[in-house]
């Protein structure tokens, strides 16, 4: 293996430690609501892991369970109750939502200050002009990892392939407040394999397994590799990345792998969100622990 692994795991476990911290810091605990809408395996896992993290961190966490046929409005009612609530300074909807249901019209629900997965039109609207709001969890979680690797990205490369809201969108607009030219990718780009070698870092969130291989990507490029897909190898289910992973690491100069990368970032910082968040709700200044 030629490339340096990217421990996401040991990074995350990190991160929530500087939160457990500065949450005991705060004069009352830090309150975080997850609302988990219909009983898809993967979110239910998910919301767990949150749930346990919230715990360890010295965080009040509940999820609110509704059922798969909840209406759109009473789903919406759910949130904005929690908006209301005072001992709640995080709100976090998981997505998807089942079909059917309006996710960003529920999400709209949720109060600016309180929107610790940072997916609000104001949160986005403050990440475009580099402004003080939440920002989303995987990108935030993937420039922790890439600012390990590399701290300084003034005339470095990047290319992000995929445009989502969750982690593409925000994540080329992370790079660019950190001074890199970012190009960024998508179905519809010619010659991906081209767009991609330009770059010195190299994030791919498409949910595609193992589209990018390893003539896609400049030698001694970070590669950071957002997508979790879940493939039948061999007889036997396995998590693979967006990333040929075994080839790409002879290229690469540093690389996640999945599981272990950029996945348990996100649920670290959700936490260090919530913890800001919180800070800021209860008027007293965010600790330097969890500060940028
Ligand atoms: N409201 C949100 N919904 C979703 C988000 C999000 O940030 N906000 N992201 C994903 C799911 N997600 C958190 O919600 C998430 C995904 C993966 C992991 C993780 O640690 N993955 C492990 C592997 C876990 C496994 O075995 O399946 C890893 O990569 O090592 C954490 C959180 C979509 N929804």
């Amino acid at each position: 293996m030629g490339a340096q692994l990217i421990d996401g795991k040991a990074a995350a476990a990190r991160l929530r430690a500087d939160v457990a911290e500065a949450a005991a810091m705060l004069p009352r605990k830090p309150g975080l609501a997850v609302v988990l809408v219909g009983d898809d395996a993967a979110s239910q896992v998910y919301v767990a892991s949150k749930e346990k993290a919230a715990a360890k961190a010295g965080f009040e966490g509940r999820v609110h369970r509704l059922p798969a046929d909840s209406s759109q409005n009473a789903v919406e009612e759910v949130v904005r109750s929690l908006g209301a609530d005072d001992a709640v300074d995080g709100i976090l909807v998981q997505l998807p939502l089942p079909k059917g249901l309006n996710e960003d019209a529920v999400i709209a629900c949720i109060p600016t200050e309180k929107d610790v997965d940072g997916l609000t039109a104001a949160s986005a609207g403050q990440l475009v002009l580099g402004g003080e709001g939440l920002v989303p969890c995987t990108p935030q979680g993937s420039m922790l990892l890439i600012r390990d690797e590399l701290p300084d990205l003034s005339g470095k490369t990047a290319v992000v392939v995929g445009r989502s809201i969750l982690v593409g969108k925000p994540l080329a607009l992370l790079l660019l407040e950190k001074n890199a030219t970012v190009t960024v990718a998508h179905s519809r780009t010619k010659d991906l394999g081209a767009v991609c070698r330009e770059a010195d870092v190299l994030c791919v969130a498409v949910g595609r397994p193992e589209l990018v291989t390893k003539d896609m990507i400049k030698p001694g490029a970070i590669v950071i590799d957002v997508g979790i897909n879940r493939v039948e190898r061999g007889g036997e289910s396995k998590l693979v990345g967006d990333v040929a992973f075994d080839e790409a690491k002879e290229v690469a100069g540093a690389i996640t792998p999945v599981p272990g990368g950029v996945g348990p970032m996100t649920i670290a910082c959700l936490l260090r969100n919530t913890v800001v968040a919180s800070a800021r709700r209860q008027g007293v200044a965010v600790p330097e622990v969890v500060a940028d």
